[in-house]
């Protein structure tokens, strides 16, 4: 295997250290992407996971894919966590399974039946809650009315809903009346899970909910997506705060360029060296 150090022979040429370096973890990542293929574990049946996705390839632009085979499961009561360097096509992956981007290959199954090519409406119905990263509460409505956005498609079961909602983000209840534009963008990321759960989602998807929260709210929100999970809802997040997102997740997938790099239980995640090294460490930057 060629080893790509660009001797040549005519005459010193300045490689900047920093492009040099970059270059060499660029290197290193493509190789552990191959190993991880290779070694690539089977994942069972559509029938075997509450959610599966399997081999997706999707994108934006005609002829272009930004996943190139990603494969996820989800199972029963689990936590998993997407993380990965900025643009390895972690959103892309959540938006995907919403039904927001197609599938162009691949499979994507709940409960064992396809979704794959729903739209997102369709997925709410089958109990699929979204929560996006940007823009996602109406700020010029309160706190209430945001939350019967949410229950519009059941707009009876609004009042039961909004008292176990409230239940759990107690801060929904108290200021119910307030403008949502008027939150801190913690309170407003509150705002957005109460939203999506007014369905009484089984499965919630969450895209960087502590992106651009201070710790203090970042670790209020990593709390608040243990308790709903206790309350059996089963959830995939994408985080950017990797470190703390695969310390209370049940298992975490390292996407790197569109593709599965890594995947393991949180804990293993955190102990792998290739993992610290390329993603989590000061090296990580994408
Ligand atoms: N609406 C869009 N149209 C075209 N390309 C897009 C669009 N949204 C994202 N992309 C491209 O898709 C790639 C993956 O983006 P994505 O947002 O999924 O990455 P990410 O892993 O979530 O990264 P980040 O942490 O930076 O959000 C990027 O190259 C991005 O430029």
């Amino acid at each position: 295997m060629s080893e790509g150090n660009g001797a040549s022979g005519s005459g010193p040429e300045e490689v900047p250290v920093e492009a040099a370096e970059a270059s060499a973890v660029q290197e290193h990542r493509e190789e552990l992407l191959e190993q991880a293929e290779a070694a690539a574990v089977e994942v069972g049946g559509p029938e075997d996971h509450l959610l599966l996705a399997r081999d997706m390839v999707a994108g934006y632009v005609p002829g272009v894919n930004i996943l190139n085979g990603c494969t996820l499961t989800l199972t029963e009561g689990e936590v998993v966590a997407i993380i990965g360097p900025n643009g390895a096509g972690k959103s892309t992956l959540i938006k995907t399974i919403f039904g927001l981007i197609p599938v162009r290959e691949g499979s994507l199954t709940l409960r064992g039946s396809s979704i794959a090519g729903l739209p997102a409406h369709s997925l709410v119905e089958r109990g699929v809650g979204y929560v996006p990263q940007t823009r996602n509460v109406f700020p010029s409505l309160t706190i209430e009315e945001n939350l019967q956005m949410g229950a519009f498609l059941r707009p009876r079961t609004f009042s039961e809903r909004f008292a176990v909602v409230s239940e759990l983000f107690p801060l929904l209840g108290e200021r119910r009346r307030a403008k949502a534009g008027s939150l801190s963008g913690g309170e407003r990321q509150m705002v957005a899970m109460g939203r999506a759960l007014m369905m009484n989602p089984s499965v919630l998807l969450l895209d960087e909910p502590t992106a651009g929260l201070s710790p203090i709210y970042q670790e209020e929100v990593f709390q608040r997506v243990k308790e709903v999970n206790s309350t059996g809802v089963s959830v995939i997040m994408v985080e950017q705060n990797a470190r703390r997102c695969l310390q209370i997740c049940d298992r975490g997938y390292v996407l790197d360029q569109g593709r599965n790099a890594y995947t393991g239980s949180g804990r293993d995640l955190l102990n792998d060296p290739n993992v610290i090294e390329l993603y989590l460490g000061t090296l990580a930057k994408g």
